[in-house]
């Protein structure tokens, strides 16, 4: 295919073995801003996680349906999701919290996890779960804010995704275009089958190709919101180019706990930057992307200030 060098060309790469150098804060901050999006590389989970964590995931991604209908919601949408009537080459798993023990655990019970696959689970969790925290922090900071220690403690949703492509679905939708509704996104791509992409600032899209070994990062509504719309939440879709199975690894760190309130914080606002969005919860918002079907960030316009 030869994608992956175009790919890391394309979306810019932010290496975190650079910080804390101020360029590389600089890069952060321009990717985020400009494209929503990048690739992370030199991150935190190690190689060898990744790929055990990919079988983990494709194997029980395989299991008969009555076994992944065990897993349940926990929040809407959080627990399995089976192919649709929109996206009906699309299955996933999934669950919230994933900074919870317990939450991974009961994850696990309900998929009859092995010991093995249980301890690999755990450690992508812990790993991924500290590498988005720390992205999201370095983002914090690149936009000048000193303390970014609220980002601690934040709820966070896992969800593992399979694309069921075939040779009749080449050149068909896999997942809808959509935002992600939260802060931040870290997601695995599938190393070898590509099929997700991005819309740039002028409204075309790109093709994000795989580039093994690294992390995809995504920005979310929660982002736009958050940064009084500096911020780009940036749309994505998945498409089939190929008859295989596409496996996909989504970390998303959401917002604020329950009742905390997404707002920008002042250092955002000013008489130039007045204040664009109306103060919410992130599972306000949740409930109305759900109720009004905006899944392309145009709930966001919902909650603009009156002008
Ligand atoms: O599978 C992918 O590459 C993208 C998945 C995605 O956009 C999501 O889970 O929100
Ligand atoms: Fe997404």
């Amino acid at each position: 295919m030869g994608g992956g060098e175009e790919d890391c060309r394309t979306i810019p790469a932010i290496d975190l073995k650079k910080f804390p150098e101020a360029e590389e804060y600089r890069k952060l901050r321009e990717a985020s801003e400009t494209w929503g999006c990048f690739r992370l590389v030199n991150h935190m989970i190690p190689p060898a996680l990744m790929s055990e964590m990919k079988s983990v995931v494709r194997s029980l991604l395989d299991l008969p349906m009555e076994i992944k209908k065990q897993n349940k919601d926990v929040i809407a949408g959080s627990g399995y999701m089976a192919p649709s009537k929109v996206n009906p080459l699309y299955e996933a798993l999934g669950l919230y919290d994933l900074g919870s023990g317990q939450a991974v655990d009961s994850f696990c019970s309900q998929l009859n996890a092995s010991s093995y696959q249980r301890e690999v689970i755990e450690k992508y969790a812990q790993a991924v779960y500290e590498q988005i925290v720390d992205i999201g922090q370095r983002l914090a900071k690149s936009l000048g804010l000193a303390d970014s220690d609220y980002l601690k403690g934040w709820p966070c949703q896992f969800r593992i995704n399979k694309y069921n492509f075939t040779p009749e679905s080449v050149g068909s939708s896999g997942v809808q275009l959509h935002t992600d509704s939260g802060f931040l996104t870290i997601l695995q791509d599938d190393e070898g089958v590509g099929g997700l992409e991005v819309m740039d600032k002028s409204g075309a899209f790109v093709a994000v190709d795989p580039c093994p070994g690294t992390l995809l990062v995504n920005l979310g509504d929660v982002a736009k919101a958050w940064s009084n719309g500096r911020l780009c939440n940036v749309k994505h879709k998945v498409q089939c180019k190929e008859a295989t199975i596409r496996i996909s690894i989504a970390t998303f760190l959401l917002g604020p706990k329950k009742e905390a309130i997404v707002e920008a914080p002042a250092e955002f606002v000013d008489s130039e930057h007045p204040r664009l969005y109306v103060p919410f919860t992130y599972e306000d918002y949740r409930k109305l992307r759900l109720s009004t079907k905006l899944q392309a960030g145009e709930a966001l316009a919902l909650m603009r200030t009156p002008s």
